[in-house]
């Protein structure tokens, strides 16, 4: 039997799943794809046309690259919206503006005024009653050394010549983030608790939970 019958869960769900570069978002979007017969939304990495330039030059990149991104999750958003949700979503559009645009203007790598132009651009596309929230965004949680392995373990040369204190910083950022985050529900899963690469049956456990939280959210909406 299916899992998503199984446990109830809605064709139409739209689950994403946010946190840290090299937490896991990627993976845990195929298992979950896989185990629920629901389609996916990566984000572009390999064919980035930024993603390279902006880890040798965040000043010069920046801008272009959350405007990049932005673009391209929106076009995500309007294929999952055509197609009636059903879907797992690899990182949130949230993330890009509650995370990564605001780290580089705090840091003073995005200038004022192009923050302040991604911010309203942002607010204009997403912040409007006609922008659908995810049913749940599933937060992947883990110490900053494992995600330091992991992203070496990977090896995008590019991550792995950026300094440990940007991936510290925004393992922290993250932190703070997601404890006030309130756009739709959370769950939080740690890295620890489960093992979906050596054992695809450790991914029911978190079907169940899902299940759990989508239901007891939609009744909250009656
Ligand atoms: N549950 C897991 N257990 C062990 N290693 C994992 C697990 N999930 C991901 N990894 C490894 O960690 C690295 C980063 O995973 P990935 O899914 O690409 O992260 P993200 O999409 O969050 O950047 C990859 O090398 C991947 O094989
Ligand atoms: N909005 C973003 N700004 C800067 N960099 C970003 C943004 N979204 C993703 N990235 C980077 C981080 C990683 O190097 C790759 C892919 O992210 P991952 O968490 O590994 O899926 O893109």
């Amino acid at each position: 039997m299916k899992l998503r019958n199984k446990y109830g869960i809605p064709s139409n769900a739209v689950i994403t799943i946010a946190g840290t570069v090299g937490v896991g978002k990627s993976t845990m979007t195929n298992a979950l794809a896989n185990a629920l017969h629901f389609r996916t939304s990566f984000e572009k990495v390999d064919s980035n046309p930024y993603l390279d330039k902006f880890y040798a030059d965040f000043e010069r990149w920046s801008f272009h690259l959350q405007v990049y991104f932005l673009a391209e999750r929106f076009k995500e958003q309007k294929r999952i919206f055509e197609y009636g949700g059903g879907f797992i979503q690899d990182r949130s559009i949230y993330e890009d503006t509650g995370i990564f645009a605001k780290m580089h203007y705090e840091k003073g790598t995005m200038s004022k005024v192009d923050y302040e132009t991604y911010t309203s651009l942002f607010e204009a596309m997403v912040m409007t009653p006609y922008f659908p929230h995810p049913d749940l965004l599933i937060y992947l949680e883990g110490s900053l050394d494992d995600i330091l392995s992991r992203i070496n373990e990977r090896g995008r040369p590019m991550e792995q010549q950026t300094p440990v204190d940007y991936w510290k910083e925004m393992h922290k950022r993250y932190e703070d983030w997601i404890n006030s985050f309130n756009a739709c529900p959370v769950l939080r899963i740690n890295i620890n608790d489960y093992d979906i690469m050596d054992d695809e049956s450790s991914v029911e456990p978190i079907v169940e939970r899902i299940s759990d939280f989508i239901h007891h959210t939609r009744l909250l909406k009656k």
